[in-house]
């Protein structure tokens, strides 16, 4: 196996002691090149109530000191496997949506051309459609697990096309995403009207709701993601507002009655052996967090998305 760098061991070092990467990898310009990238994106003017993700990326990487390498609920230790490296932060346009979500688009191209993937810490989930454009500039068009509690298949807010609540419209507009294989996973909440239930059907979405995972239980739920999404590539995208407010207060449009930490986390390791291209972690917003409780699990999330992609790997 080749060797790579991993991340700085905190049996030598305090975990608490020096600068935040990622799960204190090293950071992209200290290895030259990586399988996996993290980076962030902090950019949240497309919100609808309260912003703060902006400084999601920086709460995940300072919780991400306490990730130890080795994945127990998966077997395997992805940065042994793969290198991985933290890319630092996609700086983007605070005042311009549309010259953000460019800048967005071309920052990750430019970081998928060497054929590295590309797990990205929001940031509000506009960045899901410059990402998707570059993932599928790169695969073709991507199968799509969503998990979120909202749809975010709406037109426009406010006339503006591009915002957290439209990604995945624009997606289906725009022919990045493969509409056999799009579902939503852990919606609830109150809707505009029917409507919006019909539009995103008509977009070709299937949804798993917050109470299908309840009452359907996490063996039958990934046995439906599996079957939709087959050996398509994947881009998974998962917003941090599907889990409830009680596992993730710290974000900008909490809804009651979601997932726990622990079943998403057992929905993902559900997926493995699935052809994943890319993912993000969305909507972390601090200034509403407690104890880093979003925090914490935002980066465990981020940790078995990597795990993912290193078991796609051969040993
Ligand atoms: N993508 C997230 N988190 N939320 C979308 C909510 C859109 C709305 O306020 O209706
Ligand atoms: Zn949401
Ligand atoms: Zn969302």
């Amino acid at each position: 196996m080749t060797e790579h760098r991993g991340p700085v061991d905190s049996s030598k070092i305090p975990r608490f002691a020096g600068p935040a990467t990622f799960a204190r990898l090293p950071r992209l310009d200290e290895v030259g090149r990586a399988d996996v990238v993290v980076a962030g994106v902090p950019f949240d003017s497309g919100v609808s109530y309260r912003p703060g993700a902006r400084f999601g990326p920086s709460a995940v990487r300072e919780a991400s000191r306490l990730l130890r390498p080795y994945n127990p609920g998966l077997d395997v230790s992805p940065f042994e496997r793969l290198q991985v490296a933290d890319a630092g932060d996609i700086a983007c346009n605070p005042f311009n949506i549309d010259e953000a979500v460019e800048t967005i688009e071309h920052a990750a191209a430019g970081l998928l051309k060497t054929g590295t993937r590309l797990v990205t810490i929001g940031g509000d989930h506009t960045i899901a459609l410059p990402l998707l454009r570059a993932v599928s500039a790169a695969h073709g068009p991507v199968a799509l697990l969503h998990f979120d509690a909202h749809l975010d298949t709406w037109d426009t807010y406010f006339g503006a096309a591009y915002t957290h609540g439209t990604p995945f419209r624009r997606a289906v507009e725009e022919g990045v995403v493969d509409t056999e294989a799009l579902c939503h996973v852990g919606i609830r909440g109150p809707l505009y009207g029917k409507r919006d239930l019909e539009e995103d059907r008509r977009l070709r979405f299937g949804i798993l709701t917050s109470s299908d995972v309840m009452r359907r239980g996490v063996d039958e739920v990934v046995d439906a993601l599996r079957q939709r999404v087959a050996d398509r590539p994947v881009y998974i995208s998962i917003d941090i507002d599907v889990l409830d407010p009680a596992h993730a207060p710290g974000t900008g449009t909490p809804e009651a009655g979601g997932l726990t930490s622990r079943e998403l986390l057992e929905i993902l390791r559900g997926l493995a052996g699935v052809n994943l291209v890319g993912a993000d972690v969305v909507e972390v917003a601090p200034a509403y967090d407690h104890a880093e409780i979003t925090s914490v699990a935002a980066s465990h999330l981020a940790f078995d998305l990597i795990s993912l992609l290193a078991l796609k790997e051969k040993p």
